[in-house]
């Protein structure tokens, strides 16, 4: 391998002393604990796994953890009265509602009632156009942690061409709109794109966020490019017995390692920075709603 290994999980430890220090200061000189509820709609194994390690890092860091486990068939109005009832809380300073839901449940309307202050995730349609403009807003936590990796490794990301390969709401489009904001040249492709090997390959970064086992190899990307791989794909493992699973990403990780100038890992990359943006992102919240000044660093 000749990549730089970016190390998301320890990034992500740094991130979380920093908002661990924030949210002493807030308990020690206002007498304030910020408070994240986290709704869980279904029994989706792999979303309890990540719910449950939210929550125990939301203590970790001094925070009060509110978890909200509904059944699967939970209606409609039965979640809006409690997202109304959180948004109500003065305790709780985050609200995050775990995607998917299920079928019968409107995501959008779902997304939409909960108090643009308290939405953690950003994905309210009003922090959505607050990114969008350049405005201060809640930003998504995958993006802002791959947005952080990128400035730590390369400092200035002005004039660089990105290519983000997936469009979705929570990575893909907020991914490009916060390249932008850092004067990238940015390229957003997807399931249509034409070419897509010529299109990685003029990247000087490749963010990755599809959900196919590494799709991406080692020959499409730039030599020295830095990848940013957002997939968590759980994928058949015999070689470790019968029955057994691990992680991949959606780029092929020993070739494109070979290539790149540096590289995040999976397990180990995007996805503790995710939950450490989720923390950072509801101690700026929690600022944000008793008028005190925001944490430094922790924003986009
Ligand atoms: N590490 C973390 O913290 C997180 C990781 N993830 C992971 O990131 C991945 C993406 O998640 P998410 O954005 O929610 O996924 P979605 O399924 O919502 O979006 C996937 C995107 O990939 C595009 N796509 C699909 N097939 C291809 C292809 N062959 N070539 C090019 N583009 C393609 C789709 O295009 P089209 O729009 O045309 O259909 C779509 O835009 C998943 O593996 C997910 O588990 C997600 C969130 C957080
Ligand atoms: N409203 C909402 N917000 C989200 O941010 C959200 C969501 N819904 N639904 C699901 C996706 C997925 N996601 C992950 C976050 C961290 C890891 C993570 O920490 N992964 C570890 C490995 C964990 C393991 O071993 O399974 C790692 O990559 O090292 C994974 C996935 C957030 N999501």
């Amino acid at each position: 391998m000749t990549a730089t290994l970016i190390d998301g999980k320890a990034f992500a430890a740094t991130v979380r002393g920093k908002v661990a220090e924030h949210v002493a200061r807030l308990k020690n000189d206002h007498g304030i604990t910020p408070g994240l509820a986290v709704v869980l709609v279904g029994e989706d194994p792999a979303s309890q796994v990540y719910v449950r390690s939210k929550g125990k890092m939301t203590v970790e860091v001094g925070m009060h953890s509110y978890e909200y486990k509904l059944d699967a068939a939970t209606e409609e109005a039965d979640l809006l009265a409690l997202i109304d009832k959180l948004n109500n809380d003065p305790e709780v300073h985050g609200i995050l509602v775990q995607l998917p839901l299920p079928k019968h449940l409107d995501e959008d309307l779902v997304i939409n009632s909960i108090d643009p202050a308290k939405d953690v995730d950003g994905f309210h349609i009003s922090n959505v156009g607050l990114l969008g403009t350049g405005q201060k807003s809640m930003v998504p936590c995958t993006p802002l942690g791959c947005l952080m990796m990128l400035r730590d490794h390369h400092g200035s990301l002005s004039g660089m061409d990105a290519v983000v390969i997936g469009r979705s709401n929570i990575v893909g489009k907020p991914m490009a709109q916060l390249l932008l904001g850092d004067s990238c040249t940015v390229t957003i492709a997807h399931s249509r794109t034409k070419d897509l090997p010529d299109v990685v390959k003029r990247a000087d970064i490749v963010v990755a966020a599809v959900g196919r086992p590494e799709m991406v190899p080692g020959d499409w990307i730039k030599p020295g490019a830095t990848v940013i791989d957002v997939g968590i794909n759980r994928i058949d493992a015999p070689e470790k017995g019968e029955g057994k699973t691990r992680l991949v990403g959606d780029c092929h990780f020993d070739s494109c390692a070979e290539v790149a100038g540096a590289i995040t890992p999976v397990p180990g990359g995007v996805g503790p920075m995710t939950i450490a943006c989720l923390l950072a992102n509801t101690v700026t919240a929690c600022c944000r709603a008793n008028g005190l000044a925001e944490p430094e660093g922790l924003t986009a």
